[in-house]
């Protein structure tokens, strides 16, 4: 992907959230299904993360969630029009960053001793992909508050193209013993653009934590700075089993997580998100060795 290109796909994200409220409301996220129930939230469109409690924790930004393949899902009243280059923009987007994330799912197949297509067969022909814009207003307290709160992402892989002048977006390095915490991700600097290929929540299971989805999140600009990024989770086809892959199971690595459909997991992340949790530890996907293989439990405590 081209300077330039990366360049409008920003530049035009931006214009779409400069818009005035009315104007973006139109695409608003919250709906009147037609069922007398008046307005709801559905995840597709304009406006912030589903709210579920009064307590819970919101994020100081702004999404444009859209489903973006398989294409003939596409949800066109959704998409915005003005700016008017923003569909294109897009879809552009979405083609070429499938193509980064195939070539990485090859890649990660291969360093793991396995053919180009381990991961890709596994998550199928017609594997769904989510773009999310983000926009972090200017902040006047961004000590108070999370940009984006800590997450992993619901995803196989994520492509992540930054905003090239602000950053924020941090990672959590666990303790090895060189000591861990939040690291900031660099702004590259001169202008210039950066895709990142995050690891996703459903890449840790097949793999069996071969691959581990990192933690990360995203610190308030301040108030004379805004930031915006797009992202695209790829993830499973819905109906696929989610499960550690056999070939990566054995008596020295006993599997990790416990096996659930592809929908279970990705329908599971927004209730996880919401309470500010990992999808894998809100659906208790781990295997806990004591109690789901007393079997394990025993050899393990000798007995
Ligand atoms: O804004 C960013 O850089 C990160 C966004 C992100 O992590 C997400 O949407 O899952
Ligand atoms: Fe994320």
């Amino acid at each position: 992907m081209q300077e330039p290109f990366l360049d409008a796909v920003l530049a035009s994200s931006r214009a779409f959230f400069h818009l005035p409220t009315e104007a973006k409301q139109e695409y608003s996220n919250v709906v009147d299904a037609g069922d007398g129930d008046g307005r709801k939230f559905q995840p597709e469109g304009y406006g912030v993360d589903r709210v579920d409690t009064d307590d819970q924790v919101l994020d100081w930004c702004d999404r444009l969630y859209l489903l973006v393949r398989p294409e003939e899902e596409r949800q066109p009243r959704f998409w915005p029009a003005h700016p008017p280059d923003l569909r294109g923009l897009l879809h552009e987007f979405s083609v070429e960053s499938e193509k980064v994330a195939r070539l990485v799912l090859a890649a990660m197949a291969r360093s793991l001793g396995f053919e180009d297509g381990f991961f890709a067969d596994k998550v199928g022909e017609r594997m769904p992909s989510y773009a999310r814009f983000t926009y972090y207003p200017p902040c006047p307290r961004p000590d108070l508050v999370h940009g984006l709160k800590p997450h992993t992402d619901n995803s196989v892989v994520t492509v992540l193209l930054l905003d090239e002048r602000v950053g924020g977006l941090q990672v959590f390095l666990e303790d090895d013993g060189g000591g861990g915490g939040w690291v900031d991700v660099p702004v590259l600097g001169g202008g210039r653009h950066q895709v990142l290929v995050v690891v996703g929540d459903e890449m840790e299971i097949m793999s069996n934590a071969a691959f581990r989805a990192p933690v990360h999140r995203v610190v308030a600009p301040g108030e004379a700075e805004e930031r915006v990024s797009l992202a695209v989770f790829y993830q499973p086809e819905p109906h696929r089993v989610l499960e550690p892959s056999p070939e990566l199971v054995g008596e020295e690595r006993p599997a990790m997580y416990k096996r659930l459909e592809a929908k279970a997991f990705a329908d599971g992340f927004w209730d996880a998100f919401a309470l500010g949790e990992r999808t894998i530890d809100f659906l208790k996907v781990k295997v806990d060795v004591a109690t789901d293989q007393p079997a394990a439990a025993a050899a393990v405590s000798g007995a």
